[in-house]
């Protein structure tokens, strides 16, 4: 799959993601500077930190060459929005309508309607969905993070993603290995991670293990665990030489 100029596919290097987070405009115009000036393949923007009505932002970002992400991370998934319905299809359908958007990440366990509507008018005009589930607490066992793959895959996104908590070294080949195996079973393109430092590892091997986007921050991350972008690419582009 590409968007933009940038391929999903497991057969190369993951792409570099930065996650703008900022809750004015001024804020949102320096990150996004900063990420313009970093080797990065995609950008996201994570709305839920963002405090006005995000029009501004969504205008700035129709000049953007690389594939953006918008994101409303909801409070039950560890973001800043506490889910409410109305609110969080208005902000999509904005973002979408902007044209500025080439992705949206939906968050699997939110209302059902809400998310059918969202995925069709995403659908109608050319944006990709990312179905995501997150779980800052811990990670499943192989066998319930598997039937929790599947069914984010069954839900119909573009894109799969599943972000867990480790709390062993073990949580974190389980996550390793799900996403081997999940790719077997399913057609779209995987993004995994293992957050906190214990999952950092997980962040570095996604041409190995197949997750084709990683997260990695400039000034500020949006999730613990993430590797400074100078780091991730130059680990990346290492890696890849033995790949
Ligand atoms: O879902 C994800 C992944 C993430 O939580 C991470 O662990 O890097 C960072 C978030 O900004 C993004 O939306």
């Amino acid at each position: 799959m590409k968007i933009k100029n940038v391929s999903f596919d497991t057969k190369s290097r993951p792409n570099v993601c930065v996650a703008i987070v900022a809750t004015t405009e001024a804020m949102f115009n320096q990150r996004w500077q900063e990420t313009r000036r970093a080797d990065i393949d995609v950008i996201e923007w994570r709305a839920d930190y963002y405090t006005g009505d995000g029009a501004t932002p969504l205008s700035w970002l129709k000049a953007e060459s690389r594939p953006v992400i918008y994101t409303i991370r909801t409070k039950e998934e560890g973001g800043e929005w506490p889910y409410q319905k109305d609110q969080y299809m208005a902000r999509y359908k904005q973002a979408i309508d902007s044209g500025a958007v080439d992705v949206i990440d939906l968050e699997w366990a939110r209302d059902g309607e809400a998310k059918t509507i969202l995925k069709s008018y995403a659908k109608e005009h050319g944006v990709k969905v990312i179905t995501s589930y997150h779980d800052f607490n811990a990670t499943p066992d192989f066998k319930a993070g598997m039937k929790l793959l599947q069914a984010l895959s069954e839900d119909g996104g573009d894109i799969v993603k599943l972000a867990v908590m480790p709390e062993s070294k073990q949580d974190v080949l389980t996550l390793l290995s799900l996403t081997l195996e999940v790719k077997k079973v399913i057609s779209q393109p995987v993004i995994t991670m293992s957050m906190g430092q214990e999952g950092v590892i997980s962040r570095l091997l996604g041409e190995w293990s197949g997750s084709v986007l990683t997260f990695g921050s400039v000034s500020q991350a949006s999730a613990p665990g993430q590797v400074t972008v100078t780091d991730l690419t130059h680990t990346l582009k290492d890696l890849h030489r033995y790949f």
